[in-house]
Order: C-alpha cells, then sequence, then structure tokens
C-alpha cells in the first residue's frame, strides 16, 4: 500500500442487504497536492465512497487508507474536512454561530470562522439565521465548515451544487488556492465538463465501478474527437494489436470497450489488422463528440446497476 497517497483504496465495495451493490470493487489512489474529480450519474456510487472514505459507513469489503491511516481513524480525521451530503447546521442559529460552535468542538478560535466565511464569500450573510439561507448559501457555509482547521484534504461531494454561476466560478479558484497551497481535495460532480477544469485527475464511476481514470488530457483522449470506439473479443489481444499500430496514438480501456486515438481515416486499417489477427469485431466507429457526450455514451453504454449475485458472478 501506498502510504505517501492522501487515499487510497483497494477493492472497495459496499452492498445493502436488499442487494444492491453501490460501490464494488474500486480502487482508487489520489497522491497528495493533487485536485481529484470522481465523476458519475446520479446514483453511480460517488457519495457511498466518500461516505466510507470519513468513517461514516463501514465497507463490506475492500481496505484503505486515508492519509496513511485505517479508514474511520479519528486521528486521520481530524486532518481531513468534508462536505457530504448537504451540510447540517442548526437552522435558528446564524451561519457565524454554527461555525463557532463546530470551531469550539474543534478547539479553533473564533477568527478561524470569520477567515472561512470570507473565504467561501459569506461573511457579509454571516449573522443571518441558517434557515433564511439560499441553497448556495448553505452550500458555501458546508464549505466554510469543511475548511475549518485548515485540513490537509478536503473530500467535497458535489461543492457547487446550488450555485450560481458566479458562485461555481468562486468555487473553482477556492479550490485552485487549496491546491496552491499543497492541500488534496477530492471533489465529486454528476458534470464531467464542471471537473474537467480544476483536477489534475478524473474517475468516472457508473454502477458502483470505476470506468475510467486518468489525468484530463487521458479522459480526453479516451472520449474526444477523431477516436475510434472498438468492442472486440477478446479485448486485451484487440488492444496490443491496435497499441501496434503506427497510427495509432493511444489505446484505452473504457466501459469494456478500447478508445482509440488515431484519425478516423484509419477506421479500416485497423478493422483489417484485427481480422488478421483473428480477433471479432464486434463494433467499431468513430467518435466526434464532445467529452461530455462521450462521458454520457459510455455510462450509458454500461447498463443498468448489477445485482450482488451478478457481481459475484463475475
Ligand atoms: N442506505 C442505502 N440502502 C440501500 N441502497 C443505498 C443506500 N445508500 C445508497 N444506496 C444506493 O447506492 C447507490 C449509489 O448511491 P450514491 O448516493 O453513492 O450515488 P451518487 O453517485 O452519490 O449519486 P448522486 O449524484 O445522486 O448523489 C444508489 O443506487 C443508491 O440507491
Amino acid at each position: 500500500m501506498s502510504t505517501g497517497a492522501a487515499i487510497h483504496v483497494t477493492g472497495l465495495t459496499k452492498s445493502y442487504a436488499a442487494g444492491a451493490v453501490a460501490v464494488g470493487d474500486l480502487d482508487l489512489t489520489v497522491e497528495r497536492g493533487q485536485v481529484y474529480g470522481f465523476v458519475g450519474r446520479n446514483g453511480a456510487g460517488k457519495t457511498t465512497t466518500m461516505r466510507m472514505l470519513v468513517g461514516l459507513i463501514r465497507p463490506t469489503a475492500g481496505t484503505g487508507a486515508v492519509l496513511g491511516r485505517p479508514l474511520g481513524d479519528p486521528a486521520a480525521l481530524a486532518r481531513v474536512g468534508s462536505l457530504i451530503e448537504g451540510p447540517s447546521f442548526y437552522p435558528h442559529l446564524s451561519g457565524r454561530d454554527n461555525l463557532r460552535l463546530l470551531a469550539r468542538y474543534l478547539g479553533l478560535p473564533d477568527t478561524e470562522v470569520d477567515a472561512a466565511l470570507e473565504r467561501v464569500e459569506l461573511a457579509h450573510r454571516a449573522g443571518d439565521r441558517f434557515r433564511a439561507y439560499s441553497l448556495g448559501m448553505k452550500q458555501r457555509l458546508g464549505v466554510a465548515a469543511a475548511l475549518l482547521g485548515d485540513p490537509e484534504l478536503l473530500i467535497l461531494d458535489e461543492p457547487t451544487n446550488g450555485l450560481d454561476p458566479a458562485g461555481i466560478v468562486a468555487m473553482r479558484e477556492l479550490i485552485g488556492s487549496l491546491a496552491a497551497a499543497d492541500r488534496t481535495v477530492l471533489l465529486s460532480s454528476h458534470q464531467l465538463n464542471e471537473v474537467e477544469e480544476i483536477c489534475d485527475r478524473i474517475a468516472v464511476i457508473h454502477n458502483g465501478r470505476l470506468i475510467a481514470e486518468g489525468t484530463v488530457a487521458d479522459i480526453r483522449s479516451a472520449g474526444g474527437t477523431g477516436s475510434l470506439l472498438i468492442r472486440a473479443d477478446p479485448l486485451d489481444k484487440a488492444s496490443a494489436v491496435v497499441a501496434a499500430l503506427p497510427q495509432v496514438t493511444s489505446v484505452a480501456e473504457v466501459g469494456g470497450a478500447l478508445a482509440v486515438q488515431t484519425d478516423p481515416a484509419n477506421a479500416a486499417a485497423v478493422n483489417r489488422a484485427l481480422a488478421l489477427a483473428d480477433i471479432d469485431v464486434l463494433e467499431l466507429r468513430v467518435v466526434r463528440q464532445s467529452l461530455e457526450d462521450a462521458f454520457l455514451d459510455i455510462t450509458h453504454d454500461n447498463g443498468p446497476v448489477p445485482t450482488g449475485d451478478q457481481l459475484e458472478a463475475r
């Protein structure tokens, strides 16, 4: 296990009694200082993963470490700030008083509260009761709470949820400033286009499974314009054959298919090479679409949520 990583999990799995597998066999490494995007549609398993990382729920299987300590370890959690599944605050107290309560619990001075409120641009409304806040203001207060104590690692579940366009830009800048200060940020979103501007690496999760992982450039080349999508059997052999072709820039496995970076004019040559190697080509098509479209396509092709029995059978 890489103890140097901020987050490292192997085979992380969470299944529920009814047989639904929220997260299945997830391997993930977030290096220190990275801004890491966790992307997936509603119900993909992002929140469940984050809840396991901060010890709110126990994994059914798998192991992991956060800041070099086992999942849920209190000493590590004291160095982690998180905003998971919407913040919960006292509705009748002001934003500032809510944060002061938290700060006292954490043994921090009130000056930390004011600094956090400034950072999320909520200082001017800090005296208002929480219940009078808009969705975006509640979200900002949640982020301010996560910032208390200047944690080494921030785990933010959809931090831009409810924010207006200006708020989204401000949140992006805030996250950029955290990265510049050597903090590690894991954030989730259901919009690839939103995270690609701020993240060093992205993991795409669908039905609880990791279906693509890499730098923004990797993910772009896996789904961007001017590539071929190939389904073939056996896939491993197809990958090796295609990767050896001089016209091919890169090959990535995405959702049980190969995303091949090459001029679409090479489609026939690629098809010929696969046939000559005795590989069954089930599908070969040119992908000309935006990154977001490619992501939707990948996740769409991965089908409905598998049950526990289906996962066992794999
Ligand atoms: N307590 C639970 N009992 C049963 N199933 C659950 C439970 N919690 C989550 N799930 C299921 O696990 C799956 C993953 O949910 P999760 O909340 O992790 O998704 P998500 O990617 O965060 O989605 P969203 O973008 O909508 O927040 C969903 O199918 C959800 O219904």
